[in-house]
Order: C-alpha cells, then structure tokens, then sequence
C-alpha cells in the first residue's frame, strides 16, 4: 500500500500530529514529501502538506488503519522540499509552534489556496525532441505556448509524473497558476525576426505596396530583438492588424511568450565589476571562501566599522558560490530594501537575482519564487522570510545588519531568521556570514567569549570572528558631538535644535551639502494633557497613550489604528488648558520650516511610506538633490550612502533609552551607530551631532566615541548580573482575554507546572546566582501593556541557564493544560528567545 502522512492546515495543537492517507493509483507519481494535498477530514475537505511517505500506516484521520485516500494533489512540483518539510519540524520544535504554522510560512500567499495549475513551455524553449513520451496533441499544445491545466495532465498522462515534474525543476517547463486574476504565464504575443537577408527580401517583395508593412520590417532590422506586437504596432504607429499580416506572410514569426511579473520592470542595473579588495577585505574574505568551497556549514560574524566595504565581500563571496554551482541567500532588513540595495546586487549578478519583499504583490512575489525554484535566479536578495527561498543547493547565507529586529518575526512562527539559517546552511553544507557594524550581544558574545557557553545551551553555532576595523580607503568615521539640552535650556534656548545643530544646518545650506535628521516617533506631538487635572489621552481599546497627527487633526492609537478628533477642551474636568507634549517627526517638519527659511524636507516615516513605492520615490529624490534634509524615524539610518550627506543630526538620542526592555540602550546604542555612519562617506567629511538630556549614560557616550568595545564590556557586565542573554535565556508566555481573574488563574497554573517540573528534575530555581543548569518561573503578572484591543494581557516569564530544556518542559505544559486552555476561550502565545519585550 502506499501511504502519505499528512499535516493538515489547521492551526491548533489539537491536530498538530501528522494523519495517514492511502494514494491513489493515478496520483501515485505525483504525490512526494512537500506536496501540497487535499484529504478529507471528519466531513470536510482539508488542504495538508505531505510530511512522510511510511512503509506501513499508523494513524487514520478516523483512527486505527482503515486509511481514507487523497483526493488531489495541488501542484505538479511539490511547493516544499523534503529539506524545507525537515527544517519545518525542526522550527516546531525549537520555536514550540505547530508544524503547519511553520511550514505554511515557507509559501509564497499565492500557494495557500487552492487553484488551477497550469503547466507550459518557457519562452523561447521547444520540447526536446529525445522525449517522446507524452502524445503529440499535448506537446504540439505546449510548443504553440499555450498553458495546459494540470488536472488534464493527472487524469491523462499519470505515468508520465517524473518526466514533467524532471523538467520543471530544470526549468524546462514552467509552473503557474493564475494570481490576481492573472496567470502569470501572461501569453504575450511577441514578434521574433528572422534573417536581416529574409527581411530584406520581404521588402523587395512588398515593393511600394503596404509602406507601414515595410516600415515595420525597417524597425525589426534596426533592431533586431524580439518584440511584443503591440510595442511594434505603436513604434510605426500602425494597427495590430498590420503586424499580423507579417506574421501571416512569414516574414516573422509570432509565438505568445511568458512574461514574468517584475517589480523592477524598466529599471536597468548599471552593471558593476568586482573590486579589487582591500587587504583587510581580503583577509576577511578567504576563510570564507574557504569554507564555501569545502561545504562547512561555518558561521562567520564579519564586524565591520560603517562604510567598511562588508557588501563588496558579500558580493565575491556570493560568486565564489555561483562559480561552483551553487546558490546564495543575502537577508537585508525590510527597511533596506530599496534600489540601492538592489542595484548593488543586480548590478553584480543580473538576471541571476530574485528580489523578496513585503511590498511586492502577491503575484509579483509568487513570480520570484518561481524563478527560483525553476533554476532562473540563483541568487535571492530578502527580507526574513526569503531564508525559506526554494533553492536545493545553497553555498552561502548573508545576513547583513545582523542585529535587527526585523529577523525575529513577531508572529507566529515566532521564528528568528538567523537561527533558521544556521540550521539550514548546516542541512546544505552552507556557509553563513552575519555582518554588521554593531553586532547583537548574542552573536558578539558567542563569538568572543567561547567560556560563556554553558549559558547559551541549546545554541548550535558558534561564530567565527571577522573583524574589519576601519573604512575603505582609510576614510575617518565622522566626528561626533554631544550637545547637553539642560545646558541649552539654561541658556534661555528652548527651540528643538541646539545652537551647534542650527549653525551645522546652516552651515551645510551654504555649502549645498545634505543632511539627515533622526528623531524617532512619528506623529506631531506625543501625548495629549491637561494641564488643569493631569488627564492623558490614552486609546479606549489599549492602554497606550495618543498620539496627535497634524494634518488629520486627529489623536491616534499606533498599536491598534484607533483615532479621535482633536480635543477642544479637557474630557475630563472642560478645561481648555488641554495640550499637546513632547515632539514627534510632523513637529520636527514643521519647525524646520519656521527656523531656516525657504529649507526643503523630505519626511520619512510610516505615515508618509504607505504607498507603494513611496520609499524609494523618497530616496531618490533625496539622492537627485531635491531636498537638503532627509527627516524621519528608524527609517533613514539603515543602508543608506549618499555621498554629499556631511552632517547627521540627532534629536532626542536618549528616548528609547528608558523604556522597560533589557535591550534598550543596546538598540539605541546600534541605531545612534548606524546614523552616525550615514555622514561622510565618501570625499567630503561627516560630522554627527547628537542632542540629549544625558550625555554622561554610558551608551550615548560610547556611541560618541565609536567604542563597540567599551560600551558591550559594560552592558554585558549587567546582563550577567541579571541572568538576561546572553548569559540566559528567556520564553514569554502571554495570555490574553477580556477578563483579568481568568487570566490570572491560568497564568497561574502553568507556571506552577513549570516549577514543579523544575523541583521533580532537581534543577535549581534561582538563575542570577551560581552556575550550572537554573530555572525559574516569574509571574504570571500584567504585561508592560496590559490591554490590546479589548483583550487583557498577563504574562509569565522563564528564565534559564544551562543544560535544562525549558522550551520541551513549555511545550508539555500547554499540551497538559491544552483542554483547560481551550474551554477558557483564552489567546495563549509562547516566545523563545523575545527579542521584544514590551
Ligand atoms: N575594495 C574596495 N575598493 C574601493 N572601494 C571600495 C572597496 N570596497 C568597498 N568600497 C566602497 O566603499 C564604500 C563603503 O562600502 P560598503 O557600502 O560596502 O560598506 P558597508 O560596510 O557595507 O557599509 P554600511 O554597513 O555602512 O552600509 C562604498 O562606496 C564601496 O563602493
Ligand atoms: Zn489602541
């Protein structure tokens, strides 16, 4: 018999365990580890992902050995592999989420219904004349370019299975299905020339009959590349019938071509060559070359100051893999992923490179992901989730900015890209390389303190160092300042900017130079108050307090979108003295405009980001010169190179500094860092200056003094003290639902679960002390934002050290109380390893 074991797309932990099915004969060939299927279930039709092909049946949807069979399969190439099925439980386990989450975050969204398949030739390709094997008609179908649903192939050519899924994955024959409501085998009718003699003689033939004929033969000779019809037709500005008639006589040949959806259509890519490295580069590059070419799957942390030339590394050693056939995955963040980033790597390699983002449509991404898996891009250029990019024989994993929050997703899978691609370049035999400027502590620490291991258990890469200390070309790093805003006050200044940033911003209006300004919060003014009774606007839905937005006039919520109109006098006690505090980007716009006369601000934040395409507008007209400043949040400090920005700006450096997670001055500190490398990058020198209310905070002052060293010697020295990572590890566990004592309840007995565990295995329950195997269970209490969106939230908090599994003994936990949980129509969340803790 032949059995498929199955993972069914539902989402809960009731049937987070794989069903066995019987295939059918006809879908025999079809059917492999990583298809997509659909199977009954109690009365319904489910769609599941095969996970196992066993010899022998075990477990029925119904129970027992009497097996149901699969009714369908979904596509003709299995979406995932058996490598991708593999790290999709390895993934379940260590981020303790159901397997289908996992794996269903390895798609593309366009796979995620159910829809017709098509199957055809690529363009310009003809069937290989050694294949005979499937009848004329169907091939005679394909050679005219006309795409043949894949049902039609199941119920017709079921023997035929190896040969057509053979040819898809060598991209001999193509896979599509129609996404917003376009197939993207779109059938272009695409116009091919023949010989310049045949042409030629076409002309002679026509004489002084048809002149827009010839003049259309004129264009093809001239330019002798195929072109669609209906380009030709307005280049002689002539009717399709026209052209037509060409085709009719056979003076060209006109076939209907696949065109891809391309987000960067139109856009060309200066081609670039690699350059001649640097010794340090050079140094940096060979012992991962190395372990490219010997198939270590060795991770690397390339610790390179700002503008220290880490992309040109990226790129040689994306080569080094093409060179030996294999594939390359650069993760960049979000954020970064505008043309310049692109360009660089297009520039490199090409037509070779798929681009993977969130603000791609859902068809353009299901483009990319197939000229991947087909062999026509060999190398992907991504946001996180491209880590899951379909290729089967990786060489190299680059992860730049490596510290950024953006590769921890925030959903579930609460997956962190950088732990994916460790285990997955280990499955390849891949090399990995996490480059930034300001490492994350994690990685830093396994890097260089190999005697802190014991605390970092369950880790299974360790890092090997790279340092790249200075710039290109002995470039200095910009010359920052700190400007203390109470001294400013004192001197009777309150405006936004510091004497010293006003004169840099004149300064640099004079000269025609660039700068950018970070001040991170959107909005106009933070907070709403009264000044009479104390009230705060806060949203009714969360307890979060309001932001004000000129333009709209409204106060808004930034967790749930909640907005109100402009108060005109306090809700609380009608006092008119209400006002607004605290200054956000809007402010900022605003009295830039009122300081310096006739400036010229381009603002980037999430309010002025949304349209597509809006970033890269921005960016572009920044770099063409059309503004002086560049002001926004987090936004404008990442990957940016302009080369006439001189003076970077800071307005309030300090205020992520106090908010209740572990990880704030580490964060402020790389964002300070980031910036700051934003200045004087190429000929003309940078200066950076920093506004705060406390220069002498150890962090501000080693983001003053580029002192990576000094400011990690001092922030780990705490970390240890308190037993947070890396010297520990941490899982939330979050719980929410309208009523607080049912929260609380429950909160409850999963951490006495926990603890008892703990005593029954004999581990101790105090981590900050001692060393060896710890663990210890805080809470439950109300998370740092008690209520979202109607919905109470408490949380429990394991901290651990040490060989102890604590993400098995959380996993057991929910799984005992699973039917408690479930009748409590509670929400319950597990996070290992939070990177956020608010
Ligand atoms: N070997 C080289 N010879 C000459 N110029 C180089 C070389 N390598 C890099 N550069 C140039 O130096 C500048 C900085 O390099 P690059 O952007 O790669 O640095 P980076 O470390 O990735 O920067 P950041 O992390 O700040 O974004 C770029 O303009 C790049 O073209
Ligand atoms: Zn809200």
């Amino acid at each position: 018999m032949s059995v498929a074991r199955v993972i069914v797309d539902v989402p809960s932990r009731d049937t987070d365990r794989p069903f066995d099915y019987s295939i059918p004969e006809r879908l025999r060939g079809w059917t492999e580890v990583g298809s997509r299927v659909a199977v009954p279930f109690g009365n319904r039709t489910l769609q599941g992902i095969v996970v196992g092909l066993p010899d022998e049946p075990e477990a029925g949807p119904a129970g027992g050995r009497r097996l149901k069979e699969l009714i369908d399969v979904l596509d003709a190439l299995p979406p995932l592999s058996a490598e991708l099925v593999e790290l999709g439980e390895w993934m379940s386990r260590r981020w303790v989420c159901p397997l289908t989450v996992a794996l269903q975050a390895m798609l593309p969204s366009a796979l995620k219904g159910k829809a017709e398949k098509y199957i055809s030739l690529p363009h310009g390709r003809t069937w290989p004349s050694e294949l005979l094997l499937v009848d004329a008609g169907f091939r005679a179908l394909l050679e005219r370019g006309a795409p043949v649903k894949l049902s039609y192939l199941l119920e017709h050519y079921p023997q035929e299975a190896d040969t057509i899924k053979r040819m898809l994955r060598s991209g001999e024959l193509t896979e599509s299905q129609k996404v917003e409501d376009r197939l993207s085998v779109r059938t272009v009718l695409t116009v091919f020339p023949r010989s310049e003699e045949a042409m030629r003689a076409a002309i002679a033939e026509l004489g002084k009959r048809a002149p827009k004929q010839r003049e259309a033969l004129e264009f093809l000779i001239a330019r002798p590349e195929p072109i669609p019809q209906q380009q030709l037709a307005e280049a002689v500005k002539t009717t399709i019938g026209t052209v037509k008639a060409l085709g009719d006589k056979g003076w060209v040949d006109i076939r209907p071509v696949e065109e891809d959806r391309d987000p960067y259509a139109g856009r060309s890519f200066a081609p670039t060559k690699p350059m001649e490295l640097t010794p340090a580069q050079r140094s940096a590059y060979e012992p991962i070359a190395a372990a490219i070419r010997e198939e270590r799957s060795e991770v690397f942390l390339l610790h390179g100051v700002t503008g220290s030339g880490k992309t040109e590394i990226y790129l040689q050693a994306i080569q080094t893999s093409l060179t030996l056939g294999k594939e390359a995955i650069v993760l960049v963040p979000e954020i970064a992923l505008t043309p310049q980033m692109v360009e660089r790597f297009k520039g490199r390699f090409g037509e070779r490179v798929a681009v993977m983002h969130s603000r791609l449509s859902n068809g353009e991404r299901y483009d990319e992901w197939r000229k991947i898996r087909e062999g026509r891009a060999q190398v992907v250029v991504g946001a996180r989730s491209a880590i899951f990019a379909p290729f089967a024989r990786i060489g190299l994993i680059v992860i730049d900015e490596e510290h950024e929050t953006t590769y921890k997703q925030e959903e579930s899978p609460k997956y962190h890209a950088r732990d994916v691609a460790a285990e997955r370049a280990r499955l390849h035999g891949a090399a990995v390389v996490l480059g930034s400027a300001t490492p994350s502590l994690e990685t830093y620490s396994a890097a260089v303190l190999p005697g802190d291991r014991d605390a970092a258990a369950g880790r299974s890469w360790t890092p090997v160092y790279v340092p790249l200390p200075e710039r290109v070309a002995a470039r200095p790093l910009p010359k920052v300042s700190l400007v203390d805003m109470r001294e400013e006050l004192r001197l009777g200044n309150r405006a936004m900017f510091s004497r010293a940033l006003s004169q840099g911003i004149e300064d640099r209006l004079g000269r025609q130079e660039q700068i950018v300004l970070l001040l991170n919060r959107r909005g106009y003014s933070t907070f709403v108050m009264c000044r009479s009774c104390g009230y705060t606007a806060s949203c009714p839905h969360c307890d979060i307090a309001l932001t004000y937005h000129r333009g709209s006039n409204n106060l808004r919520c930034h967790y749930c979108g909640y907005a109100e109109r402009e108060p005109e006098a306090c809700p609380s006690c009608q006092s008119p003295h209400i006002r607004f505090f605290g200054t956000g980007t809007q402010k900022v716009e605003e009295a830039l405009a009122n300081t310096f006369p006739g400036i010229r601000v381009i603002r980037m934040d999430v309010d002025t980001t949304t349209e597509k395409g809006s970033h890269e507008k921005w960016l572009s007209q920044f770099r063409d010169r059309k503004a002086d400043v560049l002001l926004g949040t987090q936004m404008v400090a990442k990957g940016l190179d302009f080369p006439l920005v001189t003076l970077v700006g800071v307005l309030a450096a300090d205020s992520a500094l106090k908010l209740p997670d572990f990880r704030s001055p580490e964060r402020t500190f790389q964002l300070l860092t980031q910036v700051a490398g934003r200045a004087g990058r190429h000929e003309l020198p940078g200066e950076v200056i920093i506004q705060t209310y406390e220069p002498e905070h150890p962090c501000i002052a080693a983001v003053q003094g580029h002192d990576y060293a000094a400011f990690t010697e001092q922030e780990l020295r705490h970390r240890r003290v308190l037993g947070y990572p890396p010297f520990g590890r941490l899982i939330t566990i979050t719980l929410s639902h309208e009523q607080v004592p049912l929260l609380h309840t429950l909160g409850e007995s999963i951490a006495s679960k926990l603890r008892a565990r703990a005593a029954s295995e004999g581990v101790r329950q105090t981590v900050a002390s001692g060393t060896g195997a710890s663990l210890e269970v805080l809470g439950p209490v109300p998370s740092p934002i008690p209520r979202l969106k109607d919905r109470y939230r408490y949380q429990c908090m394991v901290k651990y050290r040490g060989e102890v599994d604590a993400v098995g003994w959380t996993a057991d936990a929910l799984r005992e109380l699973a039917e408690t949980i479930k009748r409590s129509g509670a929400t319950v969340g597990v996070d290992v390893d939070p990177q956020m803790m608010l």
